[in-house]
């Protein structure tokens, strides 16, 4: 599969504050690639170095397709109707007017104007309007921030749409259940650097090997991990047993994925 987007040594620093410590990795054409990372950890950087709206101090960026951007927040005249919104971006970017975006993400019924809109109506017209100029390849910088659970699934199910209809799309994330439900991979930013770059069951392959047993006894409830399960499982049972406590429940996990994604991040930054 050839690659949508090349990244090789990417450096941004504002000031003396180094934000990218030379970033490399690639995104394959067709794919939904996240990045992800804490608040502040350099996604919107990253993200608008390589759409090239902020200028970076070093390293080479390719982009193999036309860009259809939405950024992390953006606004439109208050009056504005979802339908003329469309027509002058249309005019813009001189492509026939087109509302089936409007009407595939459910808000071509409107006749609300801009600052009388939810949200989610808000997110879904950006989301549209950056869709306008046909493009092969979409960035969406928390395209979920602030939506409740219907709305996610929803602008979800239109992210696969995209996928499904060849586009390449990446979006920056915190929220490790929206990119392990939406992404093929998964890049993990942490302090400058690229901790991880994979599928989210590599992620989970490559540290879920921890489990937490859960015990509960006549004296209440203890989590125990470890790494060496069965080992760890005897020695507490052993234990139980000589001091003659009655066990209630037992309960053995594997953590979950943004356990792990704190665990990486926790481990950079020792
Ligand atoms: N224009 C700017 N001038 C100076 N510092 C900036 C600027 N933009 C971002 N930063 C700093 O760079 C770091 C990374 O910010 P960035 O917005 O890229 O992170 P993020 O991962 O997208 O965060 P969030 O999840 O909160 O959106 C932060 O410490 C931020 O304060």
């Amino acid at each position: 599969m050839t690659n949508a987007i090349q990244i090789s040594g990417l450096k941004k620093s504002y000031g003396n504050h180094t934000v990218l410590k030379g970033l490399n990795f690639n995104v394959k054409k067709g794919e939904i690639f996240a990045l992800l990372g804490v608040n502040g950890a350099g996604k919107t950087t990253a993200l608008e170095c390589i759409e090239g709206l902020r200028k970076y101090d070093n390293g080479n960026v390719t982009i193999n397709g036309k860009m259809g951007i939405q950024l992390q927040s953006s606004s439109l005249p208050a009056h504005i109707k979802p339908m003329e919104a469309v027509k002058l971006f249309a005019k813009w970017n001189k492509t026939q007017i087109d509302y089936s975006m409007l009407e595939a993400l459910g808000i071509n019924e409107l006749k609300k104007q801009y600052a009388e809109l939810s949200t989610g109506q808000k997110r879904r017209l950006h989301l549209a309007l950056s869709l306008i100029n046909n493009p092969d390849i979409v960035f969406l910088d928390e395209p979920t921030a602030g939506l409740d659970v219907e709305g996610r699934i929803s602008l979800h199910d239109q992210i696969r749409k995209l996928r499904a209809h060849g586009k390449t799309i990446i979006l920056a994330s915190h929220d490790m259940a929206e990119v392990e439900a939406l992404c093929d991979r998964i890049a993990i930013l942490n302090d400058g650097n690229i901790v991880f770059c994979g599928t989210a069951s590599a992620l989970t392959d490559r540290i879920s090997k921890r489990y937490a047993i859960h015990i509960k006894t006549e004296h209440g409830n203890e989590i125990f991990e470890t790494d060496k399960i069965v080992d760890m499982l005897l020695t507490l049972l052993e234990d139980l047993k000589q001091k003659n406590v009655e066990v209630l429940d037992i309960k053995v996990d594997r953590g979950t994925l943004e356990q792990h994604f704190i665990e990486i991040a926790r481990r950079t930054e020792e």
